[in-house]
């Protein structure tokens, strides 16, 4: 059921963006010398020629810096190149190499480090019902930098929490993305197997989290000791991404399936995820139910669906996310249990994954010969990611 290589409908190659793309480190060494909260107003009288997304995208709370002095922000603006942002756009997801050099990653590693006893287990969040109960991970630990003890613990990554350099790169490439703000999160696996179980970050009815991306700090990391990232772009085949040091991962949080695979050695890392800006989008309205009127329909027709027919709607907004749950629904279940301890919280999270995947199973039975049989001979559109 995968999506071969060769039959991949690829969309045309985006423009050259070099004036825009000079405007905007025209702005972030504007904002750099002068270090306290810009609006998106001063942000387009320092760089006129910016699109007003990227401009938006540079404004920051008030006291809280725009960009860092203290790291090389400048290899963080060369990182954000066109053929970065297509790949994210086109495939979901992009890989960027020695993004901040390794002496600032061998500081953020230390961070990390310090702050191990503030941390806290990782928890899956299940929601089930409208509620959200907790599983926690082996071996596992994290911490926000929101108290001023932590701040104080990681200065280095508390001020690359506030830097808008990523968050401008990315909107003058990709304006629609519409980025105005973001978090961090800093994270410490033990080794001994930790890992994290198949799951999206987020949903649009969730949060507004748009873009997750993640720093990995692993100087000594090599085949064997495992933590690979593995992306899930359904419906294309799995990617690894080993954990090396000073790579930076994009990918969507609202639509790329991921998990960690069980890491046997100590795995440093940190998550910055970049969020849109003008609250939280409930999509309704009209339009909306009419889509769905037509999805429940086709699902519900008497008459067998051909095989693109099956697969356009395996690939709907609405539905994709559920596919892919029942495409993976044996690794799925397999990685739930290598990421948690036994016990009844396990087995509870277990008998709700079978009760989600025997209800997918029926919603979706009309799609699931075509979606086993593989994609039709002319290929399959390639899914939208943002
Ligand atoms: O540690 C990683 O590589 C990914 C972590 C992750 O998926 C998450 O924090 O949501
Ligand atoms: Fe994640």
């Amino acid at each position: 059921m995968l999506l071969p290589a060769a039959a991949r409908a690829l969309p045309c190659a985006p423009p050259h963006k070099p004036t825009l793309l000079q405007a905007a480190r025209t702005l972030l060494a504007a904002l750099q010398s002068r270090p306290f909260a810009a609006s998106t107003a001063a942000a387009r009288a320092a760089a006129p020629g910016l699109p007003a997304a990227a401009a938006a995208a540079a404004s920051t709370s008030p006291g809280a810096p725009a960009t860092l002095s203290s790291v090389p922000i400048k290899s963080l603006q060369q990182a954000i190149t066109p053929q970065v942002c297509q790949h994210l756009q086109e495939r979901g997801f992009a890989v960027v190499d020695n993004v901040l050099g390794g002496s600032v990653a061998a500081a953020l590693r230390e961070e990390v480090s310090a702050l191990r006893r503030h941390m806290h287990k990782n928890c899956t969040h299940l929601v089930q019902g409208g509620a959200t109960g907790l599983l926690e991970k082996e071996h596992v630990f994290e911490a926000e930098l929101i108290q001023q003890q932590t701040q104080a613990l990681a200065p280095l990554a508390a001020q690359l929490q506030h830097d808008s350099t990523l968050r401008v790169m990315l909107s003058v490439l990709m304006p629609e993305l519409r980025l105005h703000s973001q978090a961090i999160k800093l994270q410490y696996n033990a080794g001994r197997g930790g890992c994290f179980p198949m799951h999206f970050d987020t949903d649009a009815s969730l949060d507004t989290r748009k873009v997750t991306t993640i720093w990995y700090l692993n100087p000594g990391w090599k085949p064997g000791d495992g933590g690979e990232l593995r992306l899930y772009p359904f419906p294309e085949a799995p990617v690894d991404i080993e954990p090396v040091n000073d790579r930076m991962v994009l990918f969507s949080s609202q639509h790329m399936l991921h998990r960690v695979l069980p890491s046997a050695a100590e795995r440093y890392c940190f998550t910055i995820w970049l969020s849109e800006g003008g609250g939280l989008h409930r999509p309704g309205g009209a339009a909306v139910e009419r889509d769905r009127a037509e999805l429940r329909r086709a699902l519900s027709s008497a008459e067998p669906l051909g095989t693109g027919e099956a697969w356009r709607l395996a690939l709907h907004p609405e539905l994709r996310k559920h596919a892919a749950k029942w495409a993976y629904r044996q690794e799925w279940e397999r990685s739930i249990r290598e990421s948690h301890p036994t016990g009844p919280a396990l087995d509870q999270a277990l008998q709700t994954f079978h009760q989600e995947i025997a209800i997918i199973g029926r919603a979706l039975a009309p799609l699931l010969p075509a979606m086993a049989a593989g994609p039709p001979p002319g290929g399959l559109q390639r899914p939208a990611w943002f």
